[in-house]
C-alpha cells in the first residue's frame, strides 16, 4: 500500500524550473532512493515533500496528509542536508527540546533519545553540541529526525562528508530503522549506498525523472548483464566455420563474443563446437548504477520506464 504519493511535482524559482512534472509513488516500508547529479531537483523534491517548500504545481500526499499539515509532521522525520543545530545546548537538551514540540510525554522522550544515542554510539551527549565533531552532529541531527517516532523519514544526504565509520554506521543504521518498518525517501550521492540499501529508486536529471524501478529493471532497462564468451577453434578453417555460424570477433586464433542472455550464449558453445571449437571463458558483466546513472545523465529528455 503506497503511504506516499506525489502527482505532477513542480517547482518555479523566479521562472527557473527546478522541477517539472514528476510523479512516484512510494510502498509502505520501502526505502527509495532519489539520485541525480548536483542542481537536478533532489533537494527541491524532498523540501516539498517534507511541507518545507510549497510546490509551484502538483500534489503529495504523505502517510494519509498534505505536507505541511501539523498531523503529517508527526508521522514524519525529516533530516536536511544540512542541520543547523543549537550550538549552545547539550544533545539530550537539544533532543527533550524537539520532542517537546511534538508533544511527546517527558518520561516517553527521554527514553526515546538515551536509546536513540545509545544506538547511534554517540558519545560526549552531555557536550555542547557546537563542540562536538561533524559525525557527532550529524548523529544528534539524525536522533532529532527520530525524536518523534516517525513512520515516514526523509533522510537528504545523511552521511555525506563524514569518515568511513561513521558513514557506515549510519548507512547501518538507516538499514536497521528500514527493518523495523519505517519508510524512507533517502538523498544520496554515493551510488554504492543507494545500491546498497534501496529497494527501488528515481534518478533525476534537470529537474526530471530520467529513470525509475529496482535496480534490476534499471539494469534490464539500460543494457542488462552481459556474457562475455570467449573460444577456441582450430585454423582458419574453424574460425571461418564458426564466423559463418555467428557474427564473432576474431582475434589470434581466438573467437570472441558479447551477447545478452543466457540462450544466446548456448547458441555460441553450440556453433563453436560444430566448427570443432569449444568455449573456454563465459564471462557475466553487469553495470553499476554509477555506470547507468553517467549515461542516463547524458540523456536527460528519455525515461526509461522499468
Ligand atoms: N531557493 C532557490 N532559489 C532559486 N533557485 C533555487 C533555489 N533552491 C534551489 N534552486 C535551484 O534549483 C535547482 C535544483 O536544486 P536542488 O537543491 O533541488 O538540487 P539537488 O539535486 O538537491 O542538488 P545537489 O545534489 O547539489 O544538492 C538548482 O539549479 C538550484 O540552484
Amino acid at each position: 500500500m503506497a503511504i506516499l504519493e506525489v502527482d505532477g511535482f513542480r517547482k518555479e524559482y523566479d521562472g527557473f524550473v527546478a522541477v517539472e512534472g514528476n510523479s512516484f509513488t512510494i510502498e509502505r516500508g520501502e526505502v527509495f532512493g532519489v539520485v541525480g547529479p548536483n542542481g537536478a531537483g533532489k533537494t527541491t523534491t524532498l523540501k516539498m515533500l517534507a511541507g518545507l517548500i510549497e510546490p509551484s504545481a502538483g500534489t503529495a500526499v504523505v502517510a494519509g496528509h498534505t505536507p505541511g499539515e501539523p498531523a503529517m509532521q508527526r508521522r514524519l522525520g525529516f533530516l536536511p542536508e544540512e542541520s543547523p543545530l543549537y550550538e549552545e545546548m547539550t544533545a539530550v537538551d537539544y533532543l527533550e527540546f524537539f520532542a517537546d514540540l511534538y508533544d511527546v510525554p517527558g518520561d516517553v522522550a527521554r527514553e526515546r533519545i538515551h536509546d536513540l544515542l545509545d544506538r547511534l554510539d554517540l558519545e560526549h551527549r552531555d557536550r555542547q553540541i557546537g563542540n562536538m565533531s561533524k559525525g557527532m552532529q550529524r548523529k544528534v541531527a539524525i536522533a532529532r529526525a527520530l525524536v518523534n517516532d516517525p513512520d515516514v523519514l526523509i533522510f537528504d544526504e545523511p552521511a555525506s562528508g563524514l569518515d568511513p565509520l561513521t558513514t557506515n554506521y549510519i548507512i547501518e543504521f538507516t538499514r536497521e530503522l528500514s527493518d523495523e518498518g519505517k519508510t524512507i525517501v533517502f538523498s544520496a550521492h554515493n551510488l554504492f549506498h543507494v545500491e546498497s540499501i534501496c529497494d527501488r529508486i528515481v534518478i533525476m536529471n534537470d529537474g526530471r525523472i530520467v529513470a525509475r524501478g529496482t535496480l534490476e529493471a534499471i539494469r534490464d532497462a539500460h543494457g542488462g548483464t552481459e556474457y562475455h564468451v570467449s573460444a577456441t577453434v582450430d585454423g582458419s578453417d574453424g574460425l571461418e566455420a564458426t564466423a559463418r555460424l555467428i557474427d564473432v570477433t576474431r582475434e589470434n586464433g581466438r573467437v570472441r563474443h558479447v551477447v545478452g542472455d543466457i540462450t544466446a550464449v548456448d547458441q555460441i558453445r553450440e556453433a563453436v563446437e560444430e566448427a570443432g571449437g569449444r568455449v573456454t571463458d563465459i564471462q557475466t558483466k553487469t553495470p553499476s548504477l554509477e555506470e547507468i546513472f553517467l549515461e542516463v545523465a547524458r540523456e536527460p529528455d528519455t525515461e526509461a520506464e522499468a
